[in-house]
């Protein structure tokens, strides 16, 4: 059923209960890729269903990959070894996983693919990644920086050195390391620029290609070494979501609650799982948080810091204007939407200003999403404790967390629909 708007009760009470996050988003959308280039069949189990798994999925239909659906929480995955031409653009809506992991595995495509996305992702950069195809003698092209992107590719690809500059997105790196595997020689990629946020994904990709049978091998703290093995099928269990985690972790320490989430904080490998030592510390979080190593957990430490005992910068998240939307810019205006000078933006900088007395407050806000998940399942959480916290969009959460509402109307939430 899908809604407008969705406009949640505080529930008044402790949230107490059982609520298992989905399926990783990242790693589902990685062993997907890595099994449809794999020859044989792998079984992917704990998978996320979500609109951004389904468009990984689809592309690899597209191209030829059987895949199937058996549950609500596996994928079986049968390929030839190779990916073929798709007849028709692959549409990723707004996946930057998939979108950027296909954009590099195009080139292992003896034909042209192109790769394209919604509205929000034609604003997202791919430029970087695109270069770096070029420099490797692959006819690969944007117009404007974004999807769309052609690659023309002889299904096959000569390179020993890859230079990528990461600055704006890790899933640049990933998507030529998963790559370079299916290439015919030994590859070293490496860093140029800075330092890049997220290098805990960088681990994820090199853990699930190992899983398929690659040989990766991180020779400096900015070089990787790929082996050109191609990848194996296999069985595959996909770890729950860390980021979907942090709102129920925050919605824990909100409500002074015990929410079991079927998985030991401790048992994640995913780098938004590091927000988990934060989130403890709420009513006390500390004065200056770096986001930079978990950079999907901001929006959820953001709102919980406006309910925190003193005021939290939040630095190193530069990158969050390039995601779903202008994350820093949503997150003040959404913020400053509950109550003027709540939050402000500083350069790059997010400063939330935080007043324990936000709790059991009216405060009637409509908080625009800008169709991103993490804005409207991070500003669900200031619902908890403040009445009149209205989301618009909510069914954007079906990016990765499809259902949201569900699981914490598990826990005793309500809410007044008004779509
Ligand atoms: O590799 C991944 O799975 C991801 C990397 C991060 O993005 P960037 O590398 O674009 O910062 C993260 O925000 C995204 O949700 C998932
Ligand atoms: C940034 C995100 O997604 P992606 O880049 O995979 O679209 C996210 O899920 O917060």
């Amino acid at each position: 059923m899908s809604k407008d708007k969705l406009t949640i009760i505080p529930p008044g009470k402790p949230l107490i209960g059982r609520a298992v996050p989905p399926g990783s988003k990242s790693i589902t959308n990685r062993a997907l890729l890595l099994a449809g280039l794999a020859k044989g069949t792998s079984r992917l189990t704990g998978a996320l269903k979500s609109d951004d798994t389904r468009y990984m999925a689809g592309a690899l239909r597209a191209m030829g990959v059987i895949v199937e659906e058996p549950d609500d929480t596996s994928f079986v995955v049968t390929g030839s070894g190779k990916l073929l031409p798709p007849q028709v653009p692959l549409f990723l809506g707004n996946a930057g996983t998939a979108t950027r992991f296909l954009t590099a595995a195009a080139a292992l495509v003896d034909g042209t693919v192109i790769v394209d996305g919604d509205q929000h992702m034609r604003k997202r950069p791919i430029g970087p990644l695109v270069d770096a195809l070029r420099s490797l003698g692959i006819d690969a092209s944007t117009e404007t920086g974004c999807p769309p992107v052609t690659v023309r590719g002889t299904g096959r690809f000569e390179a020993s050195r890859i230079q990528i500059d990461g600055g704006l997105s890790s899933q640049y790196v990933s998507a030529l390391l998963m790559m370079a595997a299916g290439g015919d020689k030994t590859v070293t990629i490496e860093l140029l620029g800075e330092d890049i946020g997220a290098l805990g994904y960088i681990d994820l990709t090199t853990a699930a290609m190992r899983a398929f049978g690659a040989k990766v091998e991180k020779t400096s703290p900015v070089t990787w070494r790929v082996e050109p093995t191609g990848y194996t099928a296999a069985d595959f269990v996909v770890e729950p979501d860390a980021s979907a985690a942090t709102y129920l972790w925050a919605a824990e320490v909100l409500t002074s609650g015990k929410i079991d989430l079927g998985v030991a904080n401790g048992a994640f490998t995913q780098p938004d799982a590091k927000a988990y030592d934060l989130i403890a510390q709420f009513p006390h979080l500390p004065a200056v948080i770096d986001g930079s190593q978990m950079q999907d957990a901001v929006p959820t430490l953001a709102v919980l810091a406006a309910f925190n005992e003193t005021p939290v910068r939040f630095v190193g998240i530069a990158n969050l204007r390039v995601k779903e939307c202008d994350r820093i810019r949503a997150l003040s205006s959404g913020l400053t939407q509950i109550r003027p000078g709540l939050a402000h933006e500083e350069g790059d900088d997010l400063i939330v200003q935080s007043d324990p007395s936000l709790a059991g407050e009216r405060l009637p806000a409509n908080i625009d999403t800008f169709a991103d998940h993490r804005i409207a399942m991070s500003f669900a959480l200031a619902g908890l404790k403040i009445a009149g916290i209205t989301i618009l969009d909510p069914d954007c959460v079906g990016k990765t967390f499809p259902a949201y509402w569900r699981t914490l109307a598990g826990l005793g939430v309500t809410y007044a629909d008004e779509g």
